[in-house]
């Protein structure tokens, strides 16, 4: 945690989180005690899986993206039932919550889970009731970005779209991601299904730029209309790409910790964040997958503190992007933006 003069109001902000992966907020405690009452074999040949310290402490030295997504798609094979995608959602809102994010959009793969029978409906329901207690419980809104999980081939990706369309009209629903491993899956290779959802007026969002260089976040935006990018560290390389997410407001949602602990950058202070404050290129603070990178939104907040000794108004403006570019209605917009004026007043 910084210690600096900042400190308190970093803890006060009220905070929007963009990019977290719902299966990435399973805690090692949750995963063993899911794969034994589920009856699921972890592997044996590797020690990792024999206790909550040996999956802390491997998890300490992912050495790439592939690295950790071998150990992100073992976890979530641990989740079963309804309740299980349910306690799993609800752990993560109740988390948010202590650490005042207000309103959270977060990702999920369906395909994780259908891939090995667990079906769609199940998936889905338990999200949506862990939301609905979250905003019960807490105030706290969300909504739900469906994930293609970019290692599979475009044409089931293409199906798992299809699956989710209805939801995605209806509005469970609010937007489409694409994951999983980077480089060498191509952000065009997803144009059908990101050129239908544009068509129906689907949000529109890529992981693009985490280890593969910028033409893969020029690729999402033009290739697949996305008006968001996840990671996007790589846009310095691109002066004239830099300059138009600007321009156009193309939010990045950044992961400081996610990129240190997959050796994207060596430390925090490498990330782009001084040029996109300068050059006025939108981004939101985020966590990734929480539970597998050593901290949840506050911890990625404090560490950017940490390396960059940002001022109050740099903060309120990171938030107030934050808050503006967010995927839900402007009504909901507006009291977040009350929440931080009021905030902000009492730390003037
Ligand atoms: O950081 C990530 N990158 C790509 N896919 C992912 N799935 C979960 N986290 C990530
Ligand atoms: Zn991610």
């Amino acid at each position: 945690m910084c210690q600096g003069p900042l400190h308190d109001l970093l803890v006060d902000l009220p905070k929007v989180e963009h990019h977290m992966h719902l299966e990435g907020s399973l805690e090692p405690n949750l995963l063993l005690e899911l794969a034994k009452r589920n009856n699921i074999e972890l592997p044996k040949d590797d020690d990792a899986f024999s206790s909550v310290e040996s999956l802390l402490a491997r998890y300490s030295r992912f050495t790439s993206l592939d690295d950790f997504l071998h150990y992100y798609f073992i976890g979530m094979t641990t989740l079963i039932t309804e309740s299980d995608f349910e306690s799993l959602a609800y752990a993560y809102f109740q988390k948010a919550h202590s650490q005042r994010v207000v309103h959270a959009e977060v990702f999920f793969d369906p395909q994780a889970h259908t891939n090995r029978n667990v079906p769609y409906d199940t998936v889905l329901s338990g999200f949506k009731k862990a939301q609905a207690r979250a905003k019960t419980d807490f105030g706290m809104t969300s909504e739900l970005i469906v994930c293609l999980l970019r290692h599979i081939p475009p044409k089931d990706c293409h199906q798992a779209y299809l699956q989710a369309l209805p939801d995605l009209q209806s509005g469970k629903i609010s937007g489409l991601g694409l994951s999983s491993t980077e480089k060498g899956n191509h952000p065009s290779l997803f144009k059908e299904s990101y050129d239908d959802a544009k068509k129906h007026g689907i949000k529109l969002t890529a992981h693009a730029g985490e280890e593969a260089d910028v033409s893969y976040m020029a690729s999402a935006v033009d290739d697949l209309g996305c008006t968001r990018i996840d990671h996007g560290i790589k846009l310095p390389q691109d002066p004239e790409l830099l300059a138009r997410f600007a321009r156009d407001k193309i939010l990045v949602t950044m992961c400081p910790l996610s990129n240190v602990e997959l050796r994207c950058v060596k430390s925090i202070s490498e990330l782009p964040i001084r040029q996109y404050i300068d050059a006025r290129v939108p981004f939101s603070i985020n966590s990734d997958d929480p539970a597998y990178f050593g901290g949840y939104i506050q911890e990625n907040y404090c560490a950017v503190q940490k390396a960059f000794n940002l001022t109050v108004e740099e903060w309120a403006n990171i938030v107030t992007n934050s808050i503006t570019l967010s995927w839900c209605n402007e009504e909901r917009k507006d009291e977040m933006l009350k929440d931080l004026s009021d905030t902000l007043a009492r730390y003037a």
